[in-house]
């Protein structure tokens, strides 16, 4: 249930080129199609797992600060970068990785973080469909992988075939999330009942910070892909810094029916919430439709990430390289991802906060706000984003500290700006050579200015 924007991010035959500024939207437009992103499963399983420790008023300020805060500024910043190239993240990442390591990178992460997410949603599914036909999910293995494998191919299916044959999907997925959502509500308020939800107080089982960080992990690959939306808004500070509203006004409301739904339940697993919310067969159903275009994106985002990392073109190969990827995520749904989701949510706030911080870095402090496509392996930015992602696995894992994503995404673009600053000094390269001068001087060859 999420929009289709998202493939920008991977579109191997996209244009270097940037959006004409006479086809700018106003704000409103971008922001509502970055904010359908939101619009997904997970946020209700992560909702629901927020109320597995916190009271409502606590995921209330829980809520705000990763949202109206962090998430927000990060987005307002990726997506500026966005508006002022008017290119898409994969593009942009050219300037600083090189184009050959953007490809590389940007690939090896779309690949990875789709097929996570397709894996979790048919894992999710899977239970769903096996809700719905009384097998049970927990114990009957046999039965569950069964359809989970039959579920899994079914969603496989229109992206192999093609981009084309996705459209459809939002038609019914977001009808049925919407209904899915009015639902939970209904049934919370009908069978646990407001004084109920009001007054719960679990044990915390988890600091204010790793909730944080839970929902920071969930939408962090926006501070990476937000420019996919903002580069067809208008290049100005205020639009970017209203675009993100899209994403929190989704977001908030559908993280709070996530947690309601699952009061006196507590955890992730969104279908056994819902039969403890004695949701019918019908729910389950729907749940199912629900996921259909978040996970075509994925699975066409995953396919497409691999033809360009293995540098396929042809359709077919495409497709062969789809088929592959989905049989793989099947095996992972099957070997059990859903129990570890909340490390999956931590993973992506590993990988993506690290790429955004060297992106930011080049793009404000070293670049002056200028697009340029650098040919080539900018070791200066595989080196900053090793040092990003081990300051987030250091403060996530081995001394626990802080909001992980933010400081791995500040380490790798200092790191990044110090790397570059004595390269440029030591051996420079057309990475290093400043905008102005190469405006002056002609574009190298390796170096193309627009
Ligand atoms: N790609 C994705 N698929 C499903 N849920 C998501 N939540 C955030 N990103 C998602």
């Amino acid at each position: 249930m999420e929009g289709k924007a998202k493939s920008h991010a991977v579109g191997k035959d996209e244009a270097l080129s940037a959006i004409p500024m006479d086809k700018r939207q106003h704000w409103v437009t971008p922001a509502m199609i970055f904010g359908g992103l939101e619009f997904t499963i997970p946020v209700l399983m992560v909702g629901a797992t927020l109320a597995g420790a916190f009271g409502m008023s606590q995921i209330f300020w829980i809520l705000l600060i990763s949202l109206f805060v962090v998430q927000w500024i990060g987005n307002a910043v990726a997506g500026y970068i966005g508006a002022k190239t008017g290119r898409s993240s994969s593009v942009i990442a050219r300037t600083s990785f090189g184009a050959a390591q953007a490809r590389f990178i940007v690939g090896i992460t779309i690949f990875i973080v789709s097929l996570g997410w397709w894996a979790l949603q048919t894992a999710v599914a899977g239970n769903a469909i096996s809700a719905m036909l009384g097998i049970d999910y927990e114990n009957q293995f046999g039965p569950w992988a069964l359809v989970t494998i039959v579920v899994g191919l079914l969603f496989a299916i229109p992206s192999i075939i093609g981009y084309g044959s996705m459209k459809w999907t939002d038609y019914f997925a977001v009808p049925a999330g919407l209904l899915l959502i009015a639902g939970g509500i209904f049934y919370a308020l009908q069978n646990t009942g407001i004084d109920t939800i009001m007054a719960w107080r679990p044990e915390p089982s988890m600091t204010f910070l790793a909730a944080l960080s839970l929902v920071i992990g969930i939408n962090v690959s926006q501070w990476v892909i937000a420019s996919d939306y903002t580069r067809y808004a208008k290049p100005k500070v205020k639009d970017n810094v209203l675009i993100p509203l899209g994403i929190v006004a989704v977001g908030f409301p559908l993280f709070y029916v996530g947690a309601i739904m699952s009061v006196g339940v507590g955890d992730a697993d969104i279908v056994n919430v819902m039969m403890n919310l004695g949701f019918p067969v019908w729910g389950f159903l729907i749940l199912w439709f629900a996921t259909w275009t978040s996970q075509l994106v994925n699975n066409y985002s995953m396919g497409l990430a691999m033809a360009n990392i293995f540098n396929v073109n042809s359709n077919k190969g495409r497709a062969i390289l789809t088929f592959i990827g989905t049989i793989i995520a099947i095996i992972i749904a099957l070997a059990g991802i859903l129990e570890y989701f909340m490390d999956f949510l931590y993973m992506t706030a590993l990988i993506y906060p690290a790429i955004a911080g060297i992106m930011m870095a080049d793009f404000f402090f070293i670049r002056k706000q200028q697009w340029v496509d650098n040919q080539g392996w900018n070791w200066m930015a595989t080196i900053a984003m090793v040092f990003g992602v081990l300051v987030g696995y250091f403060t996530q894992y081995v001394y626990t500290f802080g909001l992980p994503a933010v400081q791995s995404l500040i380490a790798a673009g200092i790191v990044y700006f110090v790397a570059m600053k004595v390269k440029a000094a030591v051996k420079p390269d057309h990475f290093t050579v400043p905008v102005e001068s190469s405006k002056e001087q002609g574009v190298n060859e390796k170096t193309e200015l627009v």
